[in-house]
């Protein structure tokens, strides 16, 4: 990719690669190189274990790369971002607080709210209890996670990500864990709190169809040691709603994301076995 296509890119990953100890068989990533443009909507998809979580890792500063360079907001990433939002497969509300509570956690955390909560905390609230309800939690502020059925739960979790109002959401499979129709409730639902808050998304997902309905550009990494063969935009108008994903365009971009990911499980398994012969680099940024 060229540098001048990177220009204003809220997130850049340079030629990273990311090895977690001394054997070959601990590298996860071999020159990732993506980009994310500011409000963007970016999908990861690959065959298991390739390394998306380890991208994830590295655009946010948890783990440092052996090679490549980070970037987010244009300066080069070496410490854990506090501008981040991070939502994961298994919940990670505290079992202690509140769905309210809970919600409000990373203005306890992050600067320059940590500073300002405790002389503003009615207005801190209030915009918690907006988000609640934007998802569809109104009058379960009070309620405690065990009492939040798993999709709650993943609503609570997306209102954690986003109070601070970070430039960037990180979800990792965040619906991973739910059962078909509550996770297609949260797909709408996430795609409500995107067109709302407007952050740069990159999501980690193995549903070619979630990542079909909510992404404009989804990227597809090989086999472990992970790295981006191919990207495909997707131009359906939004709101899109779920129809959308049984549409013939979507419908064949799923399958062209299937194919990609199918040659790369094969490579697995052989690593003689080449990519789809219409595989293009060109544009994979
Ligand atoms: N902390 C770690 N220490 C050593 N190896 C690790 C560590 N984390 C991940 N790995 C290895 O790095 C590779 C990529 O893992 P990663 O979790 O990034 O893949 P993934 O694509 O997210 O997997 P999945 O789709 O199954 O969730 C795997 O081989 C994994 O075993």
């Amino acid at each position: 990719m060229e540098a001048s296509d990177q220009r204003g890119a809220l997130v850049e990953l340079e030629n990273v690669s990311l090895q977690y100890g001394e054997s070959e068989f601990t590298i996860a990533l071999r020159d990732a190189s993506l980009t994310a443009q500011p409000g963007e909507f970016v999908a990861v998809v690959g065959p298991s274990g390739c390394g998306k979580s380890t991208l994830m890792k590295a655009a946010t500063g948890l783990w440092k790369p052996s090679k490549g360079t980070v970037r987010v907001s244009g300066k080069v990433v070496d410490r854990p971002l506090s501008i981040v939002g991070m939502a994961f497969q298994n919940s990670t509300l505290l079992p202690w607080r509140t769905t309210l509570d809970n919600v409000m956690l990373p203005l306890e955390i992050v600067q320059p709210h940590a500073s300002r909560l405790a002389a503003n905390r009615a207005e801190y609230e209030q915009s918690a209890r907006e988000l609640l309800a934007l998802v569809g939690l109104s009058g379960y502020e009070n309620a405690f996670p065990w009492q939040l059925s798993g999709g709650m739960q993943q609503r609570c979790q997306l209102c954690r990500s986003l109070i601070h109002d970070p430039k960037l959401l990180m979800l990792d499979e965040p619906f991973g864990a739910l059962d078909m129709f509550t996770r297609e409730e949260l797909w709408q639902v996430l795609q409500k709190l995107w067109l709302v808050r407007r952050p740069t998304v990159v999501l980690v997902t193995h549903d070619l169809r979630e990542a079909v309905f909510l992404a404009d550009r989804i990227l597809v990494m090989s086999a472990r040691p992970g790295k981006i063969i191919f990207e495909r935009q997707i131009d359906n108008p939004r709101p899109r709603d779920l129809e959308t994903t049984y549409e013939a365009s979507s419908v064949e971009a799923v399958h062209e994301l299937r194919s990609y990911i199918s040659s790369a499980r094969a490579a697995i398994n052989d690593p003689l076995q080449q990519k789809p012969a219409n595989a293009v680099s060109e544009g994979v940024s």
